[in-house]
């Protein structure tokens, strides 16, 4: 970025930085353990008897040998060091794009090499391969996690944590624990929407129809006090506290594409000219420093992520959804609160990706509003010509898909404005084709460097207010940087 914000450092990932610094380290470690090595030999020889300083020991024949011996180890210990360090055809992992690092497979030199003078880097190298040969994945897990514009790459089902055992450098089939392998996914093809009481309390519900002469799979239900008041301060609390502690640090900044940073710069009137160079590398966000210095020109609405177990309200809340709605626990994934100041939106989407063969997507979504919003903030279904206004503890659930399975196109909705007030709902996703890793709290990605528990802001697309604040990664920023790294110069 030139001008006004300064031009963006090219920076190796922060994670290779901590490799070379761990090598020299360990490069050092062993040059002080060959030089410490005679002091211990001299102690076994001179058994219960003080220690000679080093000096005294090369004036004696004996200690002429002891001196031989030293020199011979060094000499050895250094020759093999530099074997591992020079040796090495295959490139540092850490410093490559995450989809060649995935393919890079350590020579069995370099394990031994590792393995004698540099166990803890090779340790943290593997688990960085592993995630990122995760990614592929897991991206696409993670990406039907997050809004999902229609027409885009389609998420994908992946294990969850890297278990901590030797692994092979590509995940195959065979390779994946029992617990994944035997997984039987559960599908969800119809709602089953329902009055129950909860409590003593009477949920009951009505469908919103469509205004417009539209041919639609979706239907719209409205639950009046799906949650108690009390229920929606506890959540609104939670979030605010959690979004006030997060933002300790300012966020890193990501974009999908050059064309969305510089719609939001003309948006802010900020005459700066950005390129590639701007993006951390191997990644489609802006470096710590570039991302502080534009934050105050963006305007974003805030998520915070829960999973299944992590709260009892979690348990609470998916035995209602399930009596209320028929859609079943073991088909949704995580819990997440947003919340939106005045003049903050969020775009037109389909929660699930139109056209996609792939069912392990968005069948069905619940919101419930936490708080009264005075104007504005209305959730809009612009195909199906439904406008719902935000009344605290109230639920709207649809459904994305079809029977079949497949993304119903007259899904699409968006967040109006808030033009008066603070909105904050809770949603919970239900997926059609439940995967292993549903509800599960996955390992977030190395890249891009940041400071551990650093929130970030996507903005996907451009469209005004469209920029969402999120308190947990995922790898859409580095998997998606190689396929559109043509498009970031
Ligand atoms: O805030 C709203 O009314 C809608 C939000 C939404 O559709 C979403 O986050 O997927
Ligand atoms: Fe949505």
């Amino acid at each position: 970025m030139t001008q006004k914000m300064g031009k963006a450092t090219k920076r190796k990932p922060e994670t290779a930085e901590k490799v070379r610094a761990e090598k020299d380290n360990n490069k050092q470690e062993t040059l002080k353990m060959a030089e410490r090595k005679p002091r211990s030999q001299m102690r076994e020889k001179t058994d219960g008897v003080q220690e000679t300083p080093t000096e005294e020991l090369y004036t004696t024949n004996e200690s002429f040998c002891m001196v031989l011996l030293v020199c011979v180890i060094l000499m050895l210990g250094l020759g093999v060091l530099f074997l591992c360090f020079t040796s090495k055809e295959s490139p540092d992992p850490s410093a490559m794009e995450p989809k060649e690092r995935a393919d890079v497979k350590p020579k069995e030199a370099d394990k031994k090499c590792a393995d004698k003078t540099a166990a803890p880097k090779a340790d943290m190298l593997e688990e960085e391969i592993e995630e990122l040969e995760k990614s592929d994945k897991s991206t696409k897990e993670e990406k039907v996690e997050e809004k999902a514009p229609a027409g885009k790459a389609k998420p994908k089902e992946t294990p969850k944590k890297p278990t901590k055992q030797k692994k092979p450098q590509t995940v195959s089939e065979d390779s994946l624990p029992e617990e994944i392998k035997e997984f039987q996914p559960s599908i969800l093809d119809r709602m089953k929407v329902r009055n129950v009481s909860v409590d003593g309390r009477q949920l009951r519900y009505r469908e919103v129809k469509p205004t417009k002469d539209v041919d639609t799979n979706v239907r719209v239900y409205l639950f009046d006090n799906f949650l108690t008041a009390r229920e929606c301060e506890g959540l609104m609390g939670a979030h605010s506290r959690h979004v006030q502690e997060t933002s300790k640090h300012d966020p890193i900044i990501c974009f999908d594409s050059i064309k969305t940073l510089r719609n939001h710069l003309k948006d802010a009137a900020l005459k700066v000219k950005v390129s590639s160079q701007d993006f951390t590398e191997g990644t489609k966000c802006l470096n710590a420093s570039l991302s502080s210095q534009l934050k105050q020109h963006l305007h974003w609405s805030y998520s915070t992520s829960f999973y299944p177990g992590e709260s009892k309200f979690s348990a609470t809340f998916e035995r209602r959804v399930a009596a209320a709605t028929g859609l079943k626990p073991e088909n949704g994934g995580k819990f997440q609160i947003t919340s939106y100041a005045q003049g903050i939106g969020y775009k037109s989407h389909t929660d699930c990706v139109v056209g996609s063969r792939d069912q392990r997507d968005r069948f069905a979504t619940i919101l419930v509003y936490l708080q009264d919003v005075p104007e504005g903030g209305e959730t809009k279904f612009t195909e199906l010509g439904i406008a719902v206004k935000p009344t605290k503890g109230m639920a709207i659930v649809w459904n994305n898909m079809t029977p079949e399975g497949n993304c119903d196109p007259t899904s699409l909705h968006d967040a109006s404005k808030v033009r008066k007030g603070h909105k904050f709902i809770i949603q919970r996703w239900y997926y059609y084709k439940s995967f292993y890793s549903l509800g599960k709290r996955s390992a977030e990605p190395t890249l891009p460097a940041r400071e551990s528990g650093q929130p970030r802001v996507s903005c996907d697309e451009y469209e005004h207010g469209s920029c969402r604040w999120y308190d947990e990664w995922n790898y859409d920023h580095i998997v998606e940087y190689e396929a559109q790294k043509i498009n970031l110069s």
